[in-house]
């Protein structure tokens, strides 16, 4: 019957999104994809009020649109301090060691060199994607957002959330978009970050899909069941069928932290996405709390930056 096939159809071209764009494990061919997406292409038209937001063939939504509306972030998205070499590190970690009087664990992130998003679901479903914009009020991308096949329509549970990401474009993918574009003598991105600013601008989703956006999260901001620590958080929100970086490490000496930054200053290029630099946070959020913030950006957190990569010739 028409309703449980539609169901079966979802359940199977989500797991097979989130295998071949999250995993990077594919579990079908393309072809055997495809098929599956254009019979609940076939259902959904035969059956219109079947048709749920979280259908694969909802994210490439109808319309262009004139603009983008205007979101005003519930909780800011804060800038992070920057450190600039060991130094700055080992100043981080003798203030936060002055404030707390005890010693704390580092969760160490790449830092994705991307655009920032904040993502909104309720009981599971993604309501709303906005870009930072300027900390406190951003543009409502959510079409945009939709378009993406490595984030989830659905979570994995009916939770709500918000959470908080890079949305990046993969390397291969913008060599592609640029060897095209100098194909048809369209101006070239400087780099992948413009490429995904100038995808994420589009008011045609279509254009957006076409260009293989990819995203990685990593805070939560409001959700029903925080953890603890921020690594806890992150293993929930990559459970919960978000796309998460794998490299995190933790460390409790600040010593620890200046090796990894410098392990990933010399290996970067082996990633096939850029990053620019290193995101180190204190891991509980107790501590996080009782550090507090400045006025625009976490006591609890800095970036630790590279040194801007020569451009290629
Ligand atoms: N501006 C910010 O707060 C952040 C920016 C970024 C970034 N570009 N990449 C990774 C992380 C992370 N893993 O926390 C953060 S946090």
């Amino acid at each position: 019957m028409a309703k449980r096939r539609i169901e079966e159809l979802k359940e199977l071209l989500q797991k097979y999104d989130y295998h071949y764009h999250v995993l990077d494990q594919p579990l079908v061919e393309d072809s055997t994809y495809d098929l599956l997406l254009k019979e609940l292409k076939e259902l959904e038209d035969k059956f219109p009020d079947l048709v749920t937001p979280d259908s694969p063939t909802q994210r490439v939504g109808g319309q262009v649109l004139q603009g983008f509306s205007t979101v005003i972030h519930k909780t800011p998205m804060l800038s992070l301090a920057n450190a600039f070499n060991d130094g700055d590190l080992r100043d981080f970690a003798n203030r936060i060691y002055k404030t707390l009087g005890e010693k704390v664990k580092y969760v160490c992130e790449l830092k994705i060199d991307g655009l920032a998003v904040s993502l909104i679901y309720q009981g599971g479903m993604l309501v709303q994607g906005a870009t930072r914009g300027d900390g406190e009020r951003g543009e409502d991308i959510t079409q945009n957002i939709k378009a993406i096949k490595g984030i989830p329509l659905k979570l994995q549970r009916p939770v709500d959330l918000e959470v908080r990401g890079e949305v990046y474009m993969p390397k291969k993918s913008f060599e592609l978009l640029n060897k095209e574009r100098e194909e048809k003598g369209e101006p070239l991105f400087a780099n992948p970050r413009n490429a995904a600013a100038g995808t994420l601008r589009q008011l045609d989703p279509k254009i957006v899909a076409s260009r293989n956006l990819a995203a990685f999260f990593y805070g939560v901001v409001e959700s029903t069941e925080l953890g603890d620590s921020h690594r806890e958080n992150l293993q929930k929100v990559k459970e919960l069928g978000l796309p998460t970086n794998p490299h995190v490490a933790v460390f409790d000496e600040i010593e620890d932290v200046i090796s990894y930054c410098q392990r990933w200053h010399e290996e970067r290029n082996t990633l096939p996405y850029e990053i620019d630099g290193i995101v180190i946070k204190v891991d509980s959020l107790k501590q996080q709390q009782r550090l507090g913030f400045t006025a625009k950006s976490p006591r609890w957190a800095i970036a630790y930056k590279f040194p801007a990569q020569k451009a290629i010739s």
